[in-house]
């Protein structure tokens, strides 16, 4: 079964919390939260602040998508707003393996994402300690750029991949999802789509939803 996790980077932040029970009474499975340092990627976004009035807004895990350098230093902050889920970007962590360890000594379950044009090999090492592989399918950084479709044969290597390794990961895509992009990614194996835009921007949440499962 595909699970959504709407991003609120394409809310409208005066309204936060309606926003995210909107999602929530519509069907999401969680909440994804895009966390952006103005170095890694050139915007700047959410801190644990807005993670933790996210928390008290809804009994949905938080998926927290760290496009930060230096991760480690933010991590437990982050965790102790309510962080569910905390991903970091193989290209931010010389020493992965230790911070996909500090997010689960703190509490959450670890994920780790690559970009567009990183070649999942990045993974290899470390699949047999994460819950949830984040493929972009847009260069992170901004919401409501469009879908980059060479990234879509990655999702397939990944699920074979951790096959292999008999591990049972989330495969998570982010960038450019609506109904024409989500089955490309859902018949390659992803089972979770991240969706901000396309859910957001309609005025009718579920069924922009049950949309985005094929349904
Ligand atoms: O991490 C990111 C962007 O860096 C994403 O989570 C976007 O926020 C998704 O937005 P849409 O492409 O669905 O509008
Ligand atoms: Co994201």
């Amino acid at each position: 079964m595909v699970k959504i996790a709407p991003s609120i980077l394409a809310v409208d932040f005066a309204s936060l919390k309606e926003e995210i029970v909107s999602v929530e009474e519509a069907g999401a499975d969680m909440i994804h939260i895009d966390v952006m340092d103005g170095h890694f990627v050139p915007n700047i976004t959410i801190g644990p602040m807005i993670a933790e009035a996210s928390r008290r807004s809804t009994a949905l895990p938080l998926d927290v998508h760290l496009m930060i350098e230096q991760p480690d230093n933010f991590i437990p902050a982050f965790v102790q707003a309510g962080a569910d889920i905390v991903t970091v970007h193989a290209e931010a962590c010389p020493h992965l393996h230790r911070t996909v360890h500090l997010i689960k000594e703190q509490g959450a379950q670890a994920g780790v994402a690559i970009n567009p044009h990183t070649p999942v090999d990045v993974l290899r090492h470390v699949l047999e300690d994460i819950d949830l592989v984040l493929l972009m399918t847009v260069n992170p950084g901004f919401g409501g750029q469009s879908f980059i479709r060479s990234a879509v044969e990655k999702i397939s290597t990944v699920k074979t991949l951790a096959g292999d390794l008999n591990r049972d990961v989330w495969i998570e895509v982010d960038g450019g999802i609506d109904d024409e992009t989500a089955p490309l990614c859902t018949r390659a194996g992803a089972n979770l789509l991240v969706a901000g835009s396309y859910v957001f921007k309609k005025d009718d949440r579920a069924d922009a939803l049950r949309k985005l499962r094929g349904e």
